[in-house]
């Protein structure tokens, strides 16, 4: 027999790919997954030989680096669950920072609102749960992104159209926008080598990667379509790598947008641009 606590030790240790204390959490979070444990059952005992295959098989897969949430299967966004395959990008808390300031900042009602690039729909669907009455609008270029989108949509009851459109060869396929938000694909491949395997191995290329010669192709394209898309006195939001806060700002100010600022992030790191259309 095994206390809780000792295994979630014992196991973190064996999660060589990750820090001893984000491994912890791991553990953690999987044998809530399977067992419905949490750390106040610090003293449950448990007896290895019982484990559940299903728990096993997992953890061997976490070991190899795979995300706890494709494992699982789903992954939380802004009090809610979301599924996620390998074909999404998992959710990340930065995001959940994005479509807050963006609750926070419309409380008008019935807006129009359109996200470029929607993954598991995490953006559009909390927006369509959170605002009152909006009419809520996704494309995406990846047709499996698409039909996890719907589901989680459908799951979650909120009215959002998806869209398939590839935003670097298509026009929006919606005007009259009251606001146009993307958390688009915005790491220049360089920074690939540096970065977690649980990333690179795991999660698609296609929601993550620019060229190096051009970090700024999505938002140069989702601009200029937003240009004809958005309605006079509507919003841009942009989700930002890090180091192009200036970068995006600037672009919008020459492509005619006002207002554009630069917002931090909890970690205190340039993580949205918002701009306004005259
Ligand atoms: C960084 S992910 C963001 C996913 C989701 N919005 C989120 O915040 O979790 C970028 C998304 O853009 C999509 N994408 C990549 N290239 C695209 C293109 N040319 N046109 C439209 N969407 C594209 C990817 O499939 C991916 O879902």
């Amino acid at each position: 027999m095994i206390n809780y606590n000792s295994l979630v030790k014992k196991w973190a240790e064996e999660l060589e790919l990750y820090e001893i204390q984000e491994a912890q959490n791991l553990v953690e979070w999987l044998l809530e997954h399977h067992l419905g444990l949490r750390r106040v059952d610090m003293m449950h005992f448990l007896d290895e030989k019982d484990l559940p295959q299903s728990l096993l098989d997992d953890f061997a897969r976490l070991k190899t680096g795979e995300p706890i949430q494709q494992i699982i299967g789903k992954a939380p966004f802004y009090g809610r669950e979301f599924l996620v395959t390998k074909d999404t990008l998992i959710p990340r808390n930065e995001t959940e920072e994005l479509v807050h300031l963006i609750i926070k900042e419309n409380p008008e009602n019935g807006l129009k609102i359109l996200d470029i690039g929607t993954g598991t729909g995490c953006i559009p669907i909390t927006l369509s749960l959170e605002m009152k009455n909006a009419e809520v609008f996704a494309t995406d270029i990846s047709e499996s992104a698409l039909e996890i989108a719907d589901k989680n949509a459908q799951e979650l009851h909120a009215p959002v159209q998806f869209v398939k459109s590839d935003i670097l060869k298509e026009e929006i396929p919606i005007e009259g926008l009251d606001i146009l938000v993307s958390n688009p694909p915005y790491i220049p491949i360089h920074e690939k080598s540096s970065m977690h395997t649980n990333v690179v191995d795991f999660e698609p290329g296609l929601a993550l990667f620019v060229p190096n010669e051009d970090p700024l192709l999505f938002y140069r394209k989702i601009a200029e379509a937003g240009k004809k898309a958005i309605k006079p006195g509507g919003r841009l939001y942009f989700e930002i790598h890090e180091n192009f806060g200036k970068a995006v700002k600037d672009l919008l100010l020459e492509m005619g947008y006002s207002k554009a600022e630069i917002i931090q992030d909890l970690n205190g790191k340039d993580r949205i641009v918002r701009a306004s259309m005259n």
